[in-house]
């Protein structure tokens, strides 16, 4: 008995000192690159540190602690990734030497139906379907796009002038997630639905469900990607899959209607312009998109246009109550400019001091935190040696609020976006939506859909301060959010006349 005892204990001491090992291998890498990094700790790298400060004020903190240097290291877990501040470096890796960093930094690999999403695809099938993706993206389309787009800013201006009318103070964060949803919904997966009026619809539940995600496997694979099989097989998702087979189901469905029916093509939304996208001949030619393709796009629109543009919204909204010179210049532009029409693709693209206060919003509050790549081939760059398989990381939010670049950097001030301030800046200090061949595809979408909502509502309606006001809105230490919500009331712009 106490032999088998003792032969177990050794087993589980080796197994715990190789668990070590395997979780510290890397630790000697950015001493032998002459990189200089906070210390990891033996399993869990520089998770600590995050943890302790949160995902925003870390990126301060080792910017700011590395200043001289032009990059730092830093451990995800086991995964080692060098931190790139210096702005001519970034240009280099995002533009210049682009082909040698052409994937983004992920530990994960999905499961159909989001198996094939632009996001995560690598090297020659990123290149081919982004290809094919990229013109959906085009003015033109976005602008046959917009109509949907009015259509739901035109919901949330009647939900909020009913908050309005009952005087109930109003949490920015959730009233911009439904519209969000309901325009990806409208404009991704041909469906109508008001997630304010109705949030128990099918769509929007299972949609939460999918980006809540189980965050238990997430955080498991996050610690040890090559338990993501065994997980999986043991049933175990990160992203649930009933859920995700809705989706998809979701998808053929519209398509098989639409195959058979006369309007084809004159919904002007997403699977309408990828359906062209999706014939035999084109997919054997690796020119057009095969089903599984155009799911997982489809729900790529949902993940990357959904948590990116409510946050975009909310703080937008946010700043604007909280500064009212420069929310009565953007309502002054926008009567100007669309006097009592709607604001639609064409007056919108007019609303420039509006387009500086998103980017200002935007500026403070990256709903991206940071942009990653992944090191395809070994290169030195400005004598800084990148090895083949070196992930990267940008640190968008700690570039952003630094003084150096934007002086009194937690000051709202649209101004510094305006046509003179812009060129004597530095073309990478400001990286909201990345840069570069791997920008991001739906920057224009989304520059529309947050014009023509802020314009709608500021057209008629004033957000100001409310009791349950907390500004400045301290961040979570975890996602993009602040701790005590974005809390204002909205006045009648006619009766405050
Ligand atoms: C305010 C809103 C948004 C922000 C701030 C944002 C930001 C970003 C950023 C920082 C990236 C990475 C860029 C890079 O690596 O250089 C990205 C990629 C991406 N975004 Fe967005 N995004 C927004 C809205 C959207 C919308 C509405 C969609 C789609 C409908 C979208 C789809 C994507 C996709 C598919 C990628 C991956 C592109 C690729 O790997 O080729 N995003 N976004």
């Amino acid at each position: 008995m106490l032999c088998t005892l003792v032969i177990l204990g050794a087993v589980l001491l080796l197994l715990v000192a190789l668990f070590v090992k395997y979780m510290s291998a890397h630790h000697q890498v950015f001493k032998k690159l002459g990189i200089d990094h906070p210390q990891p700790r033996w399993i869990v790298g520089n998770f600590d540190l995050a943890m302790k400060h949160g995902m925003f004020e870390v990126q301060k903190v080792f910017y700011n602690k590395y200043k001289e240097k032009k990059v730092y290291g830093w451990f995800d877990a086991r995964r080692p990734v060098i931190v790139v501040k210096d702005l001519d470096m970034v240009k280099d890796i995002l533009i210049k030497n682009f082909n040698h960093f052409v994937d983004h930094y992920s530990f994960l690999d999905f499961e159909p139906p989001f198996h094939d999403n632009l996001l995560s695809l690598r090297g020659d099938h990123w290149k081919r379907v982004r290809s094919i993706i990229s013109p959906t993206f085009s003015s033109g389309r976005i602008k046959r796009m917009a109509s949907h787009v009015e259509k739901n800013a035109k919901i949330l201006l009647e939900n909020l002038q009913h908050l309005q009318e009952t005087g109930e103070d109003v949490e920015l964060r959730e009233i911009s997630s439904c519209f969000t949803l309901d325009v990806i919904a409208s404009t991704g997966f041909g469906l109508d639905i008001n997630t304010l009026k109705d949030p128990k619809n099918e769509f929007a539940v299972e949609a939460n469900k999918v980006m809540n995600g189980n965050r238990i496997v997430f955080f498991v694979v996050w610690f040890l990607p090559a338990l993501s099989g065994i997980l999986a097989k043991l049933g175990f998702h990160m992203l649930p899959k009933k859920s995700m087979e809705y989706l998809a189901q979701v998808i053929d469905q519209i398509i098989e209607e639409r195959k058979h029916d006369d309007k084809k093509n004159k919904v002007n939304d997403f699977i309408d312009l990828v359906m062209n996208a999706e014939t035999e001949a084109g997919q054997a030619s690796g020119k057009d998109l095969t089903r599984s393709e155009i799911h997982s796009q489809a729900i790529i629109f949902l993940f990357a246009g959904f948590d990116t543009i409510a946050t975009a919204l909310s703080f937008t909204l946010f700043h604007l109550a909280m500064h009212p010179e420069c929310c009565e210049k953007v309502q002054a532009e926008v009567d100007a400019k669309c006097g009592k029409d709607i604001p639609d693709y064409d007056k919108v693209q007019t609303l420039t001091y509006l387009d500086m206060c998103i980017n200002e919003s935007i500026r403070l509050t990256p709903p991206g935190i940071f942009i990653s790549r992944q090191c395809v081939e070994d290169i030195q760059i400005q004598g800084v040696h990148f090895p083949k398989d070196m992930a990267v990381i940008i640190p968008t939010y700690a570039i952003q609020t630094d003084p150096e670049i934007f002086p009194e950097p937690e000051k709202f001030d649209p101004e510094r976006f305006s046509p003179e301030n812009k060129v004597n800046r530095h073309p990478m200090a400001f990286l909201p939506f990345g840069q570069g061949p791997r920008n991001c595809i739906g920057m224009r979408l989304a520059l529309l859909e947050l014009k023509i909502a802020l314009a709608t509502i500021l057209q008629n309606l004033t957000p100001v301060p409310c009791s349950k006001t907390v500004y400045p809105a301290k961040l979570s230490k975890i996602q993009t959010r602040a701790m005590d919500g974005l809390w204002v009331k909205f006045q009648n712009r006619k009766i405050a006349n």
